[in-house]
């Protein structure tokens, strides 16, 4: 089980198409367009975020349990990466500082390795798109999803900008598998055929040292 991860924007759900495609393997997808709380919580985050960090535990839950039994089975986001957000959203007041810890505590129970059980919950591999603050602002834009828009509510600049600047130390601390980075700013994968072969190259080179390939 491959596991894509990075910021809002930052290409999850494209590269996860392109390596299942490439891995012959099922590509899992949380999706945005058919999460009702999704656009509530952009309009009232202190009324919705602990909702949906539920409503997202359970639906990513789900798919690790879909996903895990096809060893190169590729889903587009981390559970892991709820976390930060949620955190960062703890930080700043749109929940509690308990609600935070209660969710993190109920995570690693969740996702604890039960011995001799056939279903394994962390992922073999975790892949990081990293991109720039700039880069993000100009895939939300280009992507124009409406509740996303920093022209429409100017708050999200910074929530971007510190949800951005957290995911490095985030990856950084990653320890619950194998993880690979890609350089998601100098590797434009949606746009140009040699920067997705380099990135394919990246990710079947660890699959092999690995020996998942
Ligand atoms: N735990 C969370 N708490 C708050 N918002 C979240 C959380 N997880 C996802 N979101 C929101 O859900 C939306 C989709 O995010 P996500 O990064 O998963 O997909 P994406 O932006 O389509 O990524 P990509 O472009 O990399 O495929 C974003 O608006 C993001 O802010």
């Amino acid at each position: 089980m491959l596991v894509l991860a990075g910021t809002i924007g930052a290409g999850k759900t494209s590269l996860t198409k392109l390596l299942s495609q490439h891995l012959n393997s099922t590509g899992y997808y949380e999706s945005v367009d058919d999460n009702e709380i999704l656009p509530l919580f952009y309009k009232d985050p202190k009324k919705y975020a602990f909702l949906l960090q539920i409503y997202f535990l359970n639906t990513r839950f789900d798919n690790i349990e879909k996903a895990q039994d096809e060893k190169l089975s590729v889903m587009d986001r981390s559970i892991y990466e709820d976390s930060l957000m949620f955190r960062l959203n703890a930080d700043m007041k749109r929940a509690t500082q308990t609600e935070s810890d209660i969710y993190d505590s109920l995570l690693s129970n969740m996702m604890e390795e039960i011995p001799d059980s056939t279903f394994q919950k962390n992922p073999d591999l975790l892949i990081h798109i990293s991109i720039s603050f700039d880069t993000m602002l100009k895939r939300i834009k280009k992507r124009g999803r409406s509740f996303e828009q920093v022209a429409k509510d100017p708050s999200l600049y910074n929530y971007y900008k510190d949800l951005n600047e957290r995911y490095e130390d985030w990856y950084k601390n990653y320890d619950q598998s194998p993880k690979l980075q890609i350089n998601g700013d100098k590797y434009d994968f949606m746009e140009n055929e040699n920067d997705l072969k380099a990135v394919i190259k990246q990710v079947d080179d660890k699959l092999v040292e690995l020996n998942l390939k």
